[in-house]
């Protein structure tokens, strides 16, 4: 499985936001991108989870089977996307039948991010970073290869960001792909990393060649 981008511009209200974007990611991969605030990093995982259109460049998603680029991701944003009337346990319930090939069972996954014991806590009740551990133990729940993670770690404390490294890692090694944007560094091994630059000139970014 192979994600390739290839010189990718983007605009946002007619603005250029970044042009010349590279990058490939392969199985067991990890990409961070970091940047200054509106430098346009959630928008370039928008790009690639399909919720943008890219100005420019290309998207080359390869040797994944039938399946398409979309049917291979998991995108966790700015938003927690969780319906607070829910539970947590309700919340990953929903999405494991939603998004389809299941992994860990809720309560399963709920447990991986230490949060066992609010799984029939609506969401609501719960702190910014339950509700965050909330929203990653998503990514347990249906087995998709690629993880687009927005700032993954805002909101969780020291213990839970190590979880969630941790939790990075084990999906790497059973040949999981990564794409996260971050302020802060997220510690993995070997990590691939691109600066996203606001752009008005045709200067490619840093990041390796397609
Ligand atoms: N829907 C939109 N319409 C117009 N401009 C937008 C829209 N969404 C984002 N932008 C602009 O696009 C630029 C990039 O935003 P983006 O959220 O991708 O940046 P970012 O690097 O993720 O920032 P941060 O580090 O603050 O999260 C910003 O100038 C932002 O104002």
């Amino acid at each position: 499985m192979r994600l390739s981008v290839n010189n990718l511009a983007c605009e946002r209200g007619e603005r250029r936001i970044f042009e010349g974007v590279s990058f490939t990611l392969q199985a067991g991969e990890a990409l961070v991108i970091t940047g200054r605030n509106g430098a346009g990093k959630s928008s370039l995982l928008d790009i690639l989870a399909g919720r943008l259109h890219p100005a420019d460049g290309m998207i080359l998603f390869s040797d994944a089977g039938e399946r398409t680029l979309a049917e291979c991701l998991h995108y966790v944003g700015h938003r927690d996307g969780l319906k607070a009337a829910l539970t947590a346990g309700e919340n990953l319930t929903f999405a494991r039948d939603f998004l389809g090939n299941p992994d860990l069972s809720p309560r399963e996954a709920l447990e991986a991010v230490g949060l066992a014991h609010a799984a029939r806590l609506p969401v609501a009740y719960l702190s910014a970073g339950q509700r965050r551990r909330v929203a990653l133990a998503r990514l347990l729940v249906a087995k998709r290869p690629l993880w687009l993670l927005d700032e993954p770690t805002s909101a969780l404390d020291t213990a839970s960001q190590e979880t969630l490294r941790l939790l990075l890692e084990s999906h790497r090694e059973n040949g999981g792909m990564i794409a996260a944007t971050t302020h802060s560094p997220l510690f993995l091994t070997d990590a691939k990393e691109i600066r996203i630059e606001r752009s008005l000139s045709p200067a490619a970014l840093a990041g390796e060649g397609a």
